[in-house]
């Protein structure tokens, strides 16, 4: 079999050597003229997979994304082909509940506003959406939930609109697909006249897809509203994000909110699942990551937003990345995505927590708890 795969993959040896003959290229330069002989590609999603790249692709049989988002796969076309096809769903999703963690963190420390005095509202509740009000809970700290689609398919509520939430959360984040059509499109979701009524003083975090915020219209209100905060992973017109957006906003990164080594390696691992169909098995999370926690932490017994910022920090810092970022563009975009690759998630750090209570917060945030060792440590 012969496989073409993105270079910045995780795994790709362990996972896809056996299989057949493995082919590297970056994945924004992979195009029709590579794909003649290609049986299963491997993609990311810098990987326009359109019907004309399809054309070239006579033998092709399999396409995977080893990313959540599909907007980038021209489905249609691969199934008029009959060619199989899977994205990774969920696989990075702890890494954005944790990236946003940090993001409102920041955000609260910055303006002096306890996260737990927040109205914060969710629009999808999907498992991005879903990861990120794990972890909200985790410090109780309920939120305001939107998701048309999942309120008519009769999820347990509350549910709320969209304009709901912008009448009445501090804080708005985003999680949903980029849809540009049927009954509940995506794609502008937060216009001018919307970004135009969100609350004094409102957050807002958009770590789902650039085009999900019209991004001209975020520069046009944010420059008559400097009471708006804003954490954007995304952007309109990735790798060269408008350089007005970038400026006015207080954490920016490159799309690397999904980004983590466990998130990656989920995303490989699907991938081979769905290319074997079960007829060898996909080896396992710890084997493909290696014996590689981080040193214990023994905590304090109170933690205020500061201090859970510092435990996080001592994992991924994002205010650094925020500020690397900055100094990478305009053209080092990619070269920053590139530079996340070794990012860990919160359960590669040991903690020893004070209390019982903090044992149960800090498990439910996804960091992985230790009794105290004879050294109180
Ligand atoms: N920045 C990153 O690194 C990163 C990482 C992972 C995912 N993403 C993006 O985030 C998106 C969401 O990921 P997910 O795993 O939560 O997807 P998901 O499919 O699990 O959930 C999406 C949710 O959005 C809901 N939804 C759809 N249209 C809606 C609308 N108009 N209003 C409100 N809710 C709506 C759906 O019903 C669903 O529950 C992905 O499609 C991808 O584009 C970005
Ligand atoms: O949709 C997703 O899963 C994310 O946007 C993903 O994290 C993007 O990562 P990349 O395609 O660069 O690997």
């Amino acid at each position: 079999m012969k496989i073409l795969a993105d270079e910045n993959m995780a795994s790709l040896d362990p996972l896809f050597a056996d299989l057949g003959e493995v082919r590297r290229l970056p994945g924004r330069a992979i195009g029709p003229q590579d794909l003649q002989d290609v049986d299963a590609l491997l993609v990311r999603s810098v990987t326009k997979v359109t019907p004309e790249l399809l054309a070239a692709a006579p033998a092709l049989k399999f396409v995977g994304t080893a990313t959540i988002g599909t907007d980038h796969l021209a489905i249609e076309a691969l199934e008029q082909r009959g060619i199989r096809w899977t994205n990774a769903p969920g696989c990075n999703a702890d890494a954005v509940g944790e990236y946003v963690l940090q993001a409102l963190l920041i955000l609260a420390v910055k303006t002096c506003k306890p996260l737990a005095g927040q109205t914060i509202g969710l629009v999808g509740l999907g498992n991005t959406g879903s990861a990120v009000q794990k972890r909200l809970s985790a410090l109780g700290i309920e939120v305001l939930r939107c998701d048309p689609p999942k309120q008519r398919s009769g999820a347990a509520g509350p549910w709320f609109s969209l304009a709901q939430l912008i009448e009445r959360c501090d804080v708005i984040s985003l999680h949903v697909p980029l849809i540009t059509d049927g009954d509940d499109p995506t794609l502008a979701l937060l216009d001018e006249a919307r970004l135009g009524m969100l609350k004094s003083n409102a957050w807002l975090v958009n770590a789902c897809r650039g085009e999900v915020v019209d991004n001209d219209a975020l520069i046009r209100v944010k420059a008559r509203r400097p009471d708006l905060r804003l954490a954007l992973d995304v952007w309109e017109g990735e790798p060269r994000p408008k350089a007005a957006l970038v400026e006015l906003a207080d954490i920016a990164t490159a799309h690397i909110a999904g980004y983590s080594v466990e998130g990656k390696i989920r995303g490989s691992q699907m991938l081979h699942q769905a290319l074997v169909q079960g007829r060898c098995p996909t080896p396992e999370m710890a084997t493909l990551l290696g014996d590689n926690a981080l040193p214990p932490r023994q905590l304090e017994a109170e933690l205020d937003d500061a201090d859970l910022l510092a435990l996080i920090r001592s994992v991924y810092d994002l205010a650094e990345e925020d500020g690397l970022f900055r100094a990478a563009l305009p053209d080092g975009f990619d070269k920053r995505r590139q530079a996340n690759l070794a990012r860990r998630e919160f359960s590669a750090l040991p903690v020893v927590p004070a209390t019982s209570k903090q044992a149960k917060m800090l498990a439910n945030l996804g960091f992985t708890v230790e009794e105290k060792n004879e050294h109180g440590i």
